[in-house]
């Protein structure tokens, strides 16, 4: 098992070849007590909602729980198509506060994920939301289980890395990742705990 893991994965839990020039990840962004209280914190005290999309003519559950946190003043989010974001609570400002100068640019929303358990996931997609640009510069914290996320080129799906995404880790998602590839949290069969993700967005009206 641990030979056949080495045989995919580079030391620290990256496929060999990823695109640095699209992701930048970082370990142990956040010290291990402050992820532990956050996650707790998050699970307990955020109002997750389960969205419901609609696939061809039918409308299913996502299979993970959402909130949306961000600025409220000066954009239409109607407009948008967005419902209006909750307000900022101390713990995101501060982890907003965090991420910027490592992104190098301010964000006004967050998009926190919820996976309860290995069979939660998010499938196959961009974040190539017009009104973030084509080439977003997105920050994402990971805390919980360590989930794979996976990339693949748009026009050729064979050219896939994968990196395994840490408690406490941040991503930078950069560059052509949103218009060049797709990105994905699979289902996992493995027994899996809890782990929340946030993505640090900027959009505007
Ligand atoms: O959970 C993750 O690491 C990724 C979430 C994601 O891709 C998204 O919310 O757009
Ligand atoms: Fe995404």
């Amino acid at each position: 098992m641990i030979i056949e893991q080495m045989s995919l994965f580079a030391p620290a839990g990256q496929s060999r070849g990823l695109p640095l020039d699209v992701l930048e990840y970082t370990a142990g962004f956040l010290a291990e007590e402050k992820s532990n209280m956050l996650l707790n914190d998050f699970i307990a005290d955020v109002p997750w909602s389960q969205k419901l999309v609609k696939m061809y003519d039918r409308e299913v559950l996502t299979p993970r729980l959402t909130a949306w946190y961000g600025d409220r003043l000066g954009i239409d989010y109607g407009r948008l198509g967005k419902s209006m974001p909750l307000a900022w609570t101390p713990e995101l400002r501060w982890l907003k506060s965090l991420v910027e100068p490592i992104a190098g640019i301010s964000f006004n929303s967050v998009l926190l994920n919820y996976y309860r358990d290995g069979k939660d996931s998010v499938a196959w997609h961009s974040d190539k939301e017009t009104v973030m640009g084509s080439h977003p510069i997105i920050a994402s914290l990971s805390l919980g289980a360590v989930r794979s996320f996976d990339i693949r080129r748009k026009d050729d799906h064979n050219e896939k890395y994968s990196i395994r995404l840490e408690h406490g880790s941040l991503l930078i998602m950069k560059g052509d990742l949103q218009s060049k590839w797709e990105h994905r949290i699979a289902k996992s069969s493995l027994f899996l705990g809890p782990r929340i993700n946030l993505t640090f967005r900027k959009i505007s009206a």
